[in-house]
C-alpha cells in the first residue's frame, strides 16, 4: 500500500536530539500530518544527552568533500535566512589559527581550497600572515600571545547557541500537534516487524509501549550503535569541555570575539549572556567498549557504550583532560588559567571510518531508517539535516548523497580518518 505524505505515519527515536529534531521539522514543512509524526526519546526536547544540548557549537564550512560542501552552504543560507534559526547564529567568524609549520601548511591547503571552490568563499574568508592582521580581528590577545600564529580568518563562520535552536524546534513541534513519548515511552527497545519478516511496522519501547508507523527513523547519535547492530560502522566517542565564569567587565572585553580554533590546543567561544566562555581541547575521542548485545547481533561483541552525563551528573571526564583544558585556557586566555572550571562534561558522537554521515534504510528492515554516524562537524546541519532525511523516506534523496550515506561496513570507525585511534576511558585516571 502507498501512502500520501498526510497519512504517512513516522517514528522518530531520538528525536528530541539533531538529526531526530530537523527530521520532525522536516516532515512537517513537507506536508505531513503532525499529529501522524512521533518525537520520542529518552529525555523531552532538547534531550539533555543530545550531542547538541550545548551552549554552543562552531558554524564554519567545511570542504572535505562535495557533499561536506553542500551540505555547510545549504546551512549556512538557513542559519542566515531561516526564521527559526537566524535568532541562534551568531555570525562573529572564527579565527582557525596555528603556531606549527605542519598546522600552518595544513591551513594554507585549506585557503587553497576554498579559492579552489571557485564560489566565492576567498571573500569571506581571509588569510591571516602577520601579527598586526591577527589583532585586528581578535584585538583581545596581546602581542605575545599570537607570535608565530597564522591563519584563517572565516567570516561566514561563528557560533550556534546549540540547545536553544533545538528548544525551539521542540517549541514549534509542540505547537502544531506532534505526538511526544519521553522517559521509559520514548526510549526505544526493539523494532517490530511485520508478518512478512523483513517489513518494519513500529517499535517498542522500554516500557512496553508499541508504536506503529509506516517509517522508522533511528536518531539515537551515539546510542545508535548500541540499539540496533550497525556491523562496527560507527563507533561511539566522547570529547570534553569545560566552562569558566567571567566578571561583566571581563566579559565585555570579549563580547563579539571570534570563535578561536588551534587544532593542536583547542577551541574557545565569546562568552554568552551570563559571561560563561566554553572551553575544548583537541583529541582524538574516548571511547568506552564493552561487551553488549544490540538489537540485530546473534551474540554479544564489544560496542562502545556512551555514559549519559544526563544519567551520571557527578561523571566529569578523565584527569588528563583537566590538564589539557587548562593547557589551552593557558595558550589563549593566560590571564584567566587559574579560574575556577565548572560543568566540566563529556559529549558523545558515533564517528564513522569515512566521517560521513550513516544516514540509508537498513539493508534488511524494510522502512527502518538510519539517520546517523558522525564526525563531530554535524550539528551545523540542524537546519537542512533532516530535509534529506525525509527525501531519503521518499526515494528522492540525490544520489551523491546516497552514496555518501550507504551501509558500508568494513572500515576502521575507531580512528575515523583523525591522527590517532580513540583511547577508552577504561584505560583513563580519573
Ligand atoms: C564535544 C563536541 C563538540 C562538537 N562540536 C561541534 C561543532 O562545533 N559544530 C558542529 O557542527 N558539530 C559539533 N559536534 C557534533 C554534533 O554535536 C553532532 O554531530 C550532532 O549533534 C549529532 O546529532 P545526532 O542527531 O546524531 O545525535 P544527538 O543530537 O546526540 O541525538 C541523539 C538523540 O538520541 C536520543 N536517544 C539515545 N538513546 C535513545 C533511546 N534508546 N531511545 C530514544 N532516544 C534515544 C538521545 O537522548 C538524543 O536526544 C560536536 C560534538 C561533540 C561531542
Amino acid at each position: 500500500m502507498t501512502h500520501s505524505r498526510a497519512s504517512t505515519r513516522v517514528v522518530i527515536v531520538g528525536g528530541g536530539g539533531t538529526m531526530g529534531s530537523s527530521t520532525a521539522l522536516h516532515l512537517i514543512r513537507s506536508g505531513y500530518t503532525p499529529s501522524n509524526i512521533t518525537v520520542l526519546d529518552v529525555y523531552p526536547i532538547p534531550s539533555l544527552q543530545s550531542a547538541g544540548y550545548d551552549l554552543n557549537k562552531i558554524m564554519s564550512i567545511r570542504l572535505r568533500n562535495a557533499v561536506d560542501l553542500q551540505l555547510s552552504l545549504e546551512s549556512l543560507h538557513m542559519w542566515k535566512n531561516d526564521e527559526l534559526f537566524k535568532p541562534f547564529f551568531h555570525n562573529v567568524g572564527m579565527i582557525d589559527c596555528s603556531s606549527s609549520e605542519e598546522g600552518i601548511a595544513s591551513l594554507r591547503r585549506k585557503h587553497q581550497s576554498l579559492i579552489d571552490a571557485g564560489i566565492g568563499l576567498e571573500k569571506t574568508n581571509v588569510w591571516l600572515e602577520s601579527e598586526e592582521e591577527i589583532l585586528a580581528r581578535a584585538p583581545h590577545f596581546t602581542r605575545e600571545q599570537i607570535k608565530g600564529w597564522k591563519g584563517l580568518f572565516c567570516g561566514d563562520g561563528g557560533w550556534l547557541a546549540a540547545a536553544k535552536a533545538i528548544n525551539a524546534i521542540g517549541q514549534f513541534l509542540n505547537s502544531q500537534g506532534v505526538k511526544f513519548g519521553f522517559g521509559g515511552a520514548g526510549t526505544f527497545k526493539r523494532p517490530l516487524f511485520a508478518a512478512d519478516g523483513p517489513t518494519c511496522n513500529g517499535l517498542e519501547t522500554l516500557d512496553g509501549t508499541k508504536y506503529y508507523a509506516d517509517k522508522v527513523v533511528l536518531a539515537a547519535g551515539a546510542w545508535s550503535p548500541t540499539l540496533v547492530d550497525l556491523e562496527d560502522q560507527c563507533v561511539s566517542k566522547a570529547w570534553v569541555f569545560a566552562h569558566i565564569q567571567l566578571t561583566p567587565r571581563e566579559a565585555a572585553e570579549y563580547k563579539d570575539a571570534p570563535v578561536v580554533y588551534d587544532g593542536e590546543y583547542g577551541f574557545f567561544f565569546e562568552p554568552n549572556e551570563h559571561g560563561v566562555i566554553k572551553v575544548c581541547d583537541e583529541f582524538p575521542g574516548f571511547s568506552r567498549f564493552k561487551q553488549h548485545q544490540p538489537y540485530g547481533a546473534a551474540s554479544a561483541k564489544f560496542v562502545s557504550v556512551p555514559r549519559s552525563h544526563a544519567k551520571h551528573p557527578t561523571d566529569t571526564y578523565p584527569d588528563a583532560s583537566e590538564a589539557t583544558i587548562r593547557k589551552a585556557i593557558a595558550r589563549f586566555m593566560p590571564h584567566f588559567k587559574d579560574k575556577e572550571l565548572f560543568n566540566r562534561t563529556m559529549c558523545w558522537c558515533a564517528d564513522t571510518a569515512d566521517a560521513n554521515l550513516l544516514i540509508c534504510e537498513h539493508p534488511k528492515w524494510k522502512n527502518f531508517i538510519l539517520a546517523t554516524g558522525d564526525s563531530g562537524h554535524s550539528f551545523k546541519l540542524l537546519p537542512n539535516i533532516g530535509k534529506h532525511i525525509v527525501e531519503l523516506l521518499e526515494g528522492s534523496l540525490s544520489q551523491d548523497l546516497a552514496d555518501a550515506w550507504r551501509w558500508r561496513p568494513g572500515g576502521d570507525a575507531l580512528k575515523s580518518g583523525r591522527d590517532a585511534p580513540a583511547k577508552d576511558l577504561a584505560d583513563m585516571p580519573g
